[in-house]
């Protein structure tokens, strides 16, 4: 099944736009996991089970795993993912961007090692930088548009034959590069005209929205900007209000971040 099939069915069969992320930052993880071997990986697990209801996306980030030499925990989650929640799009997020004989290896990479769904990748480096990913006819990737950053302004509000560069990505990925049909772009929930102004030139195509939760981003701004006439098209990522919610009385983490992720779910499908 493609990635964007695959897709379709997560946002139908599980009502949500919510895109859970795992970002397992060791010093936040519970006392109770933290002196297993296999903490990192114990602990997503938990989150995802928590959240597999309420989620249409799951976004390992990599960066996680690989600064504590844990990639053998990314693989363990991420085929945890695949086998016990096949319906649900795997994102690796690694935001990868090189030229293409490396691209190729980090396709390889995201796509074998990892066997996800998609991958994020920049688009700084052009055409052959991001060509290799698309050779895998059923996988997608995800192409840094207008990142939820303040400093992403320095580069993506340049404004470049009248229109800020953000919107010449957006048309690129739209008109030229999306060969396999399974692209999708990133526009932050930060920037909510933005996301407008993208969705208004690239049709239905899927988008990443990272922004929502600890980062601050208004959730009826974003869904009213970005859905398209279905009422999807966007995997609205919240990663940390739910992996380190605080836990009420009774509950324990894995309770509170079902809690955090049911309610924003709901709250985005309010303004469908
Ligand atoms: O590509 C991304 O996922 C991404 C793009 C972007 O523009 N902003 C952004 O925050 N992200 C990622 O989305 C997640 C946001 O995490 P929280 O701010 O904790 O919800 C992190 O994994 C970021 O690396």
């Amino acid at each position: 099944m493609t990635f964007i099939d695959k897709l379709n069915g997560a946002w139908k069969s599980r009502n949500s736009l919510l895109c859970v992320g795992l970002d397992p930052d060791v010093k936040k993880i519970p006392e109770e996991l933290r002196g297993k071997s296999d903490a990192i990986f114990e602990f997503c697990r938990a989150i995802v089970d928590a959240t597999a209801d309420a989620a249409c996306a799951f976004k390992p980030q990599i960066a996680y795993f690989a600064a504590l030499g844990a990639e053998d925990q990314l693989e363990q989650i991420c085929s945890y993912i695949r086998r016990h929640y096949p319906d649900i799009p795997l994102v690796l997020d690694a935001k990868r961007g090189d030229i293409g004989a490396t691209a190729e290896q980090y396709a390889r990479e995201a796509f074998e090692r990892y066997n996800a769904d998609v991958v994020t990748v920049s688009p700084y480096m052009g055409w052959d930088s991001v060509a290799p990913y698309l050779e895998w006819k059923d996988r997608g990737v995800i192409v840094l548009c207008r990142t939820s950053n303040a400093g992403g302004s320095d580069l993506q509000f340049l404004e470049v034959e009248g229109k800020p560069l953000y919107q010449h990505v957006a048309r690129l990925v739209a008109e030229k590069w999306n060969t396999n049909g399974q692209c999708g772009l990133v526009v932050g929930a930060t920037f909510p005209h933005e996301l407008a102004q993208v969705r208004a030139i690239i049709g239905d195509m899927p988008l990443l929205v990272p922004g929502v939760g600890a980062q601050g981003g208004d959730v009826e701004a974003t869904v009213k900007s970005g859905k398209t006439a279905a009422g999807t098209g966007m995997m609205i990522n919240s990663s940390r209000a739910i992996l380190y919610a605080k836990p009420e009385t009774g509950e324990d983490f894995t309770a509170a971040a079902r809690r955090v992720a049911l309610e924003t779910r709901d709250t985005i499908n309010k303004y469908r």
